[in-house]
């Protein structure tokens, strides 16, 4: 559809515009008063996020993102989906799944009573969906921007089997200074140490990154919290539908082998991702659906 038909069809005036961006893909700016927020109609995926009241963005999106047919956008919440990290059944397919890097549909926007503005975002199969990976399904992504951004993943198994999903809100985050952050709610919960070969071990105290970090936390059910003391914020991110959670930094020698990372991107993201994964996959019941959730606020002192 082109831009015009989407502002025709979906716009709503003084909130919402489509615009084409980078790579020309269709590309959704929200300015409602309560926040702005920019949104990719490729990959169904917010790219920005900052509440009226902050001066920096709360999303991290990379100058370097690729924009491009069958790549992923580095930066903001891209979904993995319908597997998290490698192919699960190791037939070579690619990691994260592949509903990240392909074009998404605009199923609706609205105003609600509170002011937020909602978009919905959806995908079904196709042939070449099938070919990939043999499922019947319809995903939306409903994402609301207020003061605080929701994303809800709503997966619709409209085949007549049931199927297992893995899944993440891959978020990436823009802190000040990596060396003054630290992640919290996770103390005490075990983890598989990815970049230790996958040991499991205990979390001592708030998540610090003084090293590349890849880890998968299990049995997760406190809210979290990025602590961000350069900023002076907390971003606080409180999920449902999910057990587990993520954090990532690539440090200093993946940022500068990532050719969409500038070298010292290190220092200013943190991915801390809702997650179904490791032990925490979810069965999709023949006709039913599963949600997954987050919200994401900001606090200063
Ligand atoms: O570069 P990407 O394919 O987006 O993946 C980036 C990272 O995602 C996750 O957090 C994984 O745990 C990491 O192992 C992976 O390197």
């Amino acid at each position: 559809m082109s831009i015009d038909q989407l502002n025709t069809d979906y716009g709503i005036p003084g909130h919402l515009t489509f615009a084409a961006g980078n790579g020309g893909f269709p590309m959704i700016h929200i300015d409602n008063g309560q926040a702005k927020a920019l949104i990719s109609v490729y990959s169904g995926q917010v790219l920005s996020f900052q509440p009226a009241t902050e001066t920096a963005d709360v999303m991290f999106l990379s100058d370097k993102a690729y924009y491009a047919e069958g790549k992923a956008i580095k930066g903001g919440v891209p979904i993995c989906w319908p597997w998290f990290g490698p192919d699960p059944e190791g037939l070579g397919r690619p990691a994260h799944g592949f509903v990240r890097n392909r074009l998404w549909n605009v199923v609706a926007t609205s105003t609600t009573p509170e002011g937020a503005t909602q978009v919905i975002l959806g995908l079904k199969d196709t042939d070449e969906t099938r070919a990939m990976w043999p499922q019947i399904f319809e995903l939306a992504i409903a994402i609301t921007v207020s003061t605080t951004l929701t994303v809800e993943l709503i997966t619709r198994n409209l085949g007549d089997k049931a199927f297992p999903l893995s899944q993440a809100f891959h978020t990436y985050f823009q802190v000040g200074d990596i060396n003054r952050v630290q992640v919290l709610g996770l103390e005490n919960t075990q983890y598989l140490d990815k970049a230790d070969g996958g040991v499991e071990k205990t979390q001592v105290g708030g998540v610090v990154a003084t090293g590349e970090v890849d880890r998968i936390y299990l049995d997760v059910t406190n809210e979290l919290v990025i602590d961000d003391s350069s900023l002076n914020r907390r971003i606080r991110i409180k999920s449902s539908g999910s057990k587990s959670a993520v954090v990532w930094n690539p440090w200093v020698t993946i940022s500068a082998n990532m050719a969409d990372l500038d070298d010292s991107d290190y220092q200013r993201l943190i991915c801390v991702e809702t997650t179904n994964a490791a032990t925490d996959i979810v069965e999709v019941p023949a006709q039913g659906e599963f949600r997954l959730a987050a919200i994401y606020s900001v606090e200063r002192d």
